[in-house]
Order: C-alpha cells, then structure tokens, then sequence
C-alpha cells in the first residue's frame, strides 16, 4: 500500500496547475448517459474515482476513450446499453448513484447499488429517491439496489415542484439531470448552489437541455424529448485549490495556482486574508502569499453549503489553524463524523478537544513527525499539510483516500519545493 513520507519545514514557491474538479467531472461523466451522441469532456482530473466512474460507465456498455494531453475524455453511451451500476463499483465511490437520475430518465429504468454509509458519515440517498417519486418513478430497494422503473405504458419522467428536504449536492445533480428529459417543468426547490452544480447545468444546457436558475435555490428545467452531444471543459478544483492555498498558508511561501478561480472560494478566502494570508487573482490564476503559520491568526469557522465555508475544506483549515496563533472552534455542521483526522493530527503534537460536532483548536502548536493514517480524502490532506510544517519525518499511510481526489499531490507539493515522496 503506498504512503507519503514527508520531510516538513520547507517554505513553497513557485506555480502550480489546478486540475479539473473530482465532484464535477463525475456528474459531467454520468450526464453522457442521457443521449447516445459522444460527449466530450475537456480538463478531467487524473483520480482514482475518474478511473473507477469510467469502469463504472464501461460496465454499462458506454464506450469511453482519453485523448490529448489536457484532460480529454469522450463517451458515447448506446441506445442498448445496460443500465446497472452493481455494489462492486458503487461500494468505492458514493458518487456512482448519480448514474441513477440519467439512467432512468433516457430508459425508464435503472439498477443502482444503495451506496452505503462512509467514513464521514451516514450519507442516505432517500432525497434522491424522494424526488425521482415525484416525477413519476416506481422505487424499490431491492437486495441492496435502488431499483426504479417507470410506470406501465409511461415512456417518461413527469415533471414536479420538489422541495428537498436540505440541500443535497448530488441530489440536485440527479434530480436535474433526471429533469432534462422528463415530459413539462420541474421545479427544484432549496437547491444546492455549488459552483459544480452550475458546471454540470452549462453542460446540460450545451447539450439542449432547458435549465434557469442554476447557482441559485430554486433551479427550473423545462424537459425536452432528446439531448444531444456536447464539449464541455470541467471547472477548476476549488477544493484542491484551497488544498494547496492552506498549505502554503501554512508553510509559508509564495504560489501561483493557476487556473484557480477566487470567485468559487470567497468564504476560504475571506478566512485566509483574516488569518493574514494575501491572495491575488489575476489573468492566470490566484497567488497565495504568507508569511508562515507561525505569523497568523487562527480563524474559527463553520461549514455551510456553498457559498458557505465547504465542509471539504474543514479539515485542511484546521491543519492551519494548528500551527496559527490562538485558539479556535471549528463547527462542522454538513456531516456527523468529519473529524477522524483530529486522532491523528494529535500524532503529531496537536490539541484538539472534539465535543459532538464542534472542535476546540489549540493554535501555536509545535507539531513533530510521525506515521499517520488517512481515514478519508480531506483527512488525508490535512495531514499532509500538518506533515509539511512538522519537524523531521512524517509518513501518511493509506493515502488511497488521498489518490481518490487529488491529482498528483505529491508532485505538484514537489514541483513547489516540498520535501515529499511516494513510498511502499
Ligand atoms: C461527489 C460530490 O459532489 N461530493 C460532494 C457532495 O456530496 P453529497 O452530494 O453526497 O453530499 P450532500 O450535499 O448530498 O449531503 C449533505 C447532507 O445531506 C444529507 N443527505 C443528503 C442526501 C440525502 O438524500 N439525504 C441526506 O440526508 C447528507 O447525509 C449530508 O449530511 O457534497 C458534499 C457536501 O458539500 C461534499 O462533501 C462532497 O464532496
Ligand atoms: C467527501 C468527498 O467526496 P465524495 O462525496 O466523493 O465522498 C470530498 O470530495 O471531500
């Protein structure tokens, strides 16, 4: 299994690209389901979940090809193709059950594994289903698979007002996704407003789809018969962008993270210019400016949805808030058990006092190197941040989480001076 051995104390310089984002090139992957046309997606990032969303598609029968050195992916998905997504697949990547929304509005039905709790959290599905009922579908749970049909004689979904019942990001994808080929209008009410939402409607819309209201709480789609194919180029990562702002927050530096759009990250950044931390968009990107950890304040925060301060930054910042001045409590209010890197940024020389869902930060912290585990993607890069202010030696274990969603951490750390490997 391989690891990550770190040696902290160096400062980061240089520029950085920002690869595509994981949580809108899966959905963007899923959407080529909904016409038999090639869809060709532009700055896909090289992740394990990209790979696995593609055996996922191949499984079905979609025939899927890479090119050019950017990023290129293209699919087309046939009219004869099989519309299962077995456990086997789901089990690694809860993102899979967005297959379920274009699967059963292209061909009136679907098999899709009930992707099960995870690490952060209990994670259900039932908005999903709740909506797709809405519109018409017949949903049962069947051996561990959602499936869903469409009532005899019925060729489509119906469109419907759905209220969620909170504000689900994928929930939003698949409903809208769903809702592009349904017969009249749906109305998607408390939607999520994340940037890769409003990604995913672009390309739904590129492709004839009749959607407005995306990047707002209330997304209306008028349904059309057929869709057709499309280029899309997938949004920059904001979340691997903040990723590599608060490591270099942290070990202080001065970086260019091309590509990365400040606009998607207005909560991390109004945080980080608090904490002392300059940033400077500009034509090609975002320069992150520090002084060093050492040299700021700690920020307290609360995860929100977009265009709160995402949960999938929390643990990156708190990393940060570590080596900072001053104590802070980090709330985490999106998922129930978030705070597995608290364990094992401890390893390393933190206090960190975890009641229920908030977390008390001891800043000032002189953290020293050990061997860590990641137990999830964004635990895993917030050890590695603490990993490059630590003294000596630190080896992050498991990082699969980490190849999940990043892509090529470790040599993009490398490229801006970061003393880091990939070990055995
Ligand atoms: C692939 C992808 O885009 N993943 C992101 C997506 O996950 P994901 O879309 O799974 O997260 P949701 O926005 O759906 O979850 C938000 C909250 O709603 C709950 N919930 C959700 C759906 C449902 O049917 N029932 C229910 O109870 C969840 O358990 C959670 O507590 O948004 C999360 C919140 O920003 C991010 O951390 C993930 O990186
Ligand atoms: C939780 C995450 O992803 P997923 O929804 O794919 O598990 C994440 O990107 O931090």
């Amino acid at each position: 299994m391989d690891k990550l051995l770190i040696r902290g104390g160096r400062r980061l310089d240089g520029r950085v690209t920002i690869s595509g984002a994981k949580n809108a090139a899966l959905p963007q992957m899923c959407a080529a389901l909904l016409t038999h046309e090639p869809v060709h997606l532009v700055n896909v990032p090289r992740l394990h979940d990209v790979r696995t969303m593609r055996q996922l598609l191949d499984h079905m029968g979609v025939v899927s090809t890479t090119h050019g050195e950017r990023g290129g992916m293209s699919f087309a998905a046939p009219d004869t193709l099989r519309p299962e997504a077995p456990y086997a697949l789901v089990k690694t990547m809860r993102a899979s059950v967005l297959a379920l929304g274009p699967l059963l509005a292209r061909f009136g039905r679907a098999r899709v594994s009930l992707p099960g709790g995870c690490a952060i959290g209990a994670r259900p599905v039932d908005q999903h289903i709740k909506g797709l009922s809405a519109m018409g579908a017949l949903i049962e749970v069947e051996h561990g698979d959602i499936v869903a049909r469409l009532p005899e004689g019925q060729k489509r979904l119906r469109g419907a007002r759905i209220t969620t019942d909170m504000i689900t990001v994928t929930g939003t994808e698949n409903l809208m996704m769903a809702a592009c080929l349904a017969e009249g209008e749906t109305v998607l009410e408390n939607a999520a407003q994340e940037p890769e939402v409003s990604d995913l409607a672009e390309m739904l819309i590129a492709m004839g789809a009749r959607i407005e209201g995306h990047g707002s709480s209330s997304i209306r789609i008028q349904g059309v018969a057929r869709l057709a194919g499309c280029t899309h180029q997938v949004v920059a990562d904001r979340i691997e962008a903040g990723t590599f702002a608060c490591a270099v927050a942290a070990t202080g530096g001065d970086v260019l993270l091309e590509h990365a759009r400040l606009d998607h990250m207005e909560a991390l950044a109004d945080k980080l210019r608090s904490a002392g931390v300059t940033l400077t968009p500009g034509a090609d990107g975002l320069r992150v400016q520090s002084p060093g950890g050492a040299a700021l304040v700690a920020q307290g925060f609360r995860t929100m949805e977009y265009p709160g301060f995402p949960t999938d930054m929390q643990a990156q910042f708190m990393a940060l808030n570590l080596v900072a001045q001053g104590s802070t409590t980090v709330t985490e209010t999106i998922f129930e058990n978030r705070f597995m890197h608290v364990q094992e940024l401890m390893r390393l020389g933190a206090e960190i006092m975890v009641d229920g869902r908030v977390a008390t930060v001891a800043g000032g912290a002189r953290l020293t190197g050990a061997t860590v585990m990641a137990t999830d993607l964004r635990a895993s890069a917030s050890l590695v941040i603490a990993g490059l202010v630590a003294e000596g030696e630190t080896v992050v274990d498991r990082i699969y989480h980490l190849d999940r969603g990043y892509d090529a951490m470790e040599d993009k750390l490398r490229q801006l001076g970061a003393d880091i490997e990939r070990i055995q």
